[in-house]
């Protein structure tokens, strides 16, 4: 089956507002040599998977070979002759005594990049540049920009290099990338801590707002007059694999929602907590999600009251933050902790499904793919 762009977008819902681009792809987590877990994958995957739990609909373009098994919710573009990008995430145990866990991302296949002819010829209001296999060309951001009101870019779409021979992931410097350029035109940049470092922050932020990403420390925002700490929520964490993705989700969804950029952020550290939590793609507890819609449309009508235009983003912390954070953190102490529930749902034959499945006794120890 070959489906094109246009129908794969117009299969998604039509009205929505928002253009998320970025491969779907297989994840593997592989520790002490052994497939621990398999997963959905893909920055493009988890952040629509925080959408879907916060209502909000978008277009999705992605690409995926015939190999590709899960149900997703909005239809990639197949690629009849290439396979589905797959990572191999190698886990070890941190060597500090800390809860940190070091991980060796390989990219073991590529699939297609995603062209600018591959985007819809409409516009919308936010656009997210969220690859995660260098699928995503410079041209393909720069058209982006050009449908799209605002960009939010993830660094990780931008930086990546793959070793030819095994695929390792490494990062380079933004400045040596086709992708510096445009960072005046894009509206928010999101790094994690390790991949802050290959960007100059004082110097990005006075082109586009930075969101810098710091694990169980919650996250920081840099803008070309201010900067701010957006506090964190405690999480048990299980696998740490698409926390960045659920926090830009979570970001995102609270921008789009009418939030202002401090209250979005709170929103997204929330995300990012409750993603750490689970293997694999998170499952959100229903009612934890309604009482965050709930509180989000509340935080909007207040918000209200600063009108802005279209597009522009809103720096200072609303009136109310702490409030909005303590609620969210009640909010997240009523629902069950998602891992001690997991442990049911364990299954010892892997078979792919949307959410992971975990491989209680690590039943094959098949040698690792390499790249051709
Ligand atoms: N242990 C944790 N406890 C609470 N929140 C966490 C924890 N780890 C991550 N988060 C939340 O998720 C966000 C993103 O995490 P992090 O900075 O580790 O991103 P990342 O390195 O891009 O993740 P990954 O690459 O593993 O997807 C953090 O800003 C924070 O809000
Ligand atoms: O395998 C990918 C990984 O390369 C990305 O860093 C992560 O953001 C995605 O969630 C994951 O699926």
């Amino acid at each position: 089956m070959v489906t094109t762009a246009e129908s794969a977008v117009h299969k998604s819902h039509q009205q929505s507002r928002v253009l998320i681009v970025g491969n779907y792809c297989h994840d593997v987590l592989i520790q002490k040599n052994a497939v621990k877990a398999v997963s959905l994958g893909g920055a493009a995957s988890v952040i629509s998977n925080v959408f879907n739990g916060v209502s909000i609909s978008c277009n999705l373009v992605s690409k995926v070979g015939e190999d590709f098994k899960y149900p997703v919710s909005y239809t990639p573009i197949v690629i009849p002759t290439l396979k589905t990008t797959v990572f191999h995430s190698y886990f070890d145990p941190g060597l500090h005594g800390n809860d940190h866990q070091d991980r060796i991302l390989k990219r073991v296949c590529a699939c297609d990049p995603i062209r600018p002819s591959d985007l819809p010829d409409t516009r919308f209001k936010y656009g997210m540049g969220v690859g995660v296999g260098g699928e995503i060309l410079p041209e393909t951001l720069e058209r982006m920009i050009e449908i799209c009101d605002v960009v939010f870019a993830d660094i990780q779409a931008l930086i990546r290099v793959f070793d030819s021979v095994d695929g390792t992931v490494k990062l380079v410097k933004l400045e040596e990338t086709g992708f510096y350029p445009l960072l005046p035109r894009i509206g928010v940049l999101k790094a994690s801590s390790e991949e802050a470092v290959f960007m100059d922050v004082e110097e990005v932020r006075k082109w586009c707002c930075v969101v810098v990403t710091n694990g169980k420390h919650g996250c920081k925002v840099y803008w070309k007059d201010g900067e701010l700490g957006i506090s964190p929520f405690l999480a048990n964490q299980e696998d740490p694999t698409g926390a960045g993705d659920s926090f830009f989700g979570g970001f995102v969804a609270g921008l789009v929602q009418g939030l202002a950029v401090p209250d979005a952020a709170l929103l997204g550290n929330l995300f990012g907590s409750l993603s750490v939590e689970q293997v694999g793609l998170p499952k959100f507890d229903t009612r934890l999600l309604q009482r965050v819609k709930d509180e989000v449309q509340r935080r909007k009508m207040q918000c209200l009251l600063h009108e802005r235009s279209d597009g522009e983003l809103e720096f200072l912390r609303p009136v109310g933050h702490e409030q909005f954070h303590t609620f969210l953190v009640a909010a997240k102490l009523i629902t069950p902790c998602p891992s001690c529930t997991m442990e049911a749902e364990q299954t010892a034959v892997p078979h792919y499904t949307k959410q992971p499945k975990l491989l209680a006794n690590p039943m094959y120890e098949e040698p690792i793919q390499r790249v051709e």
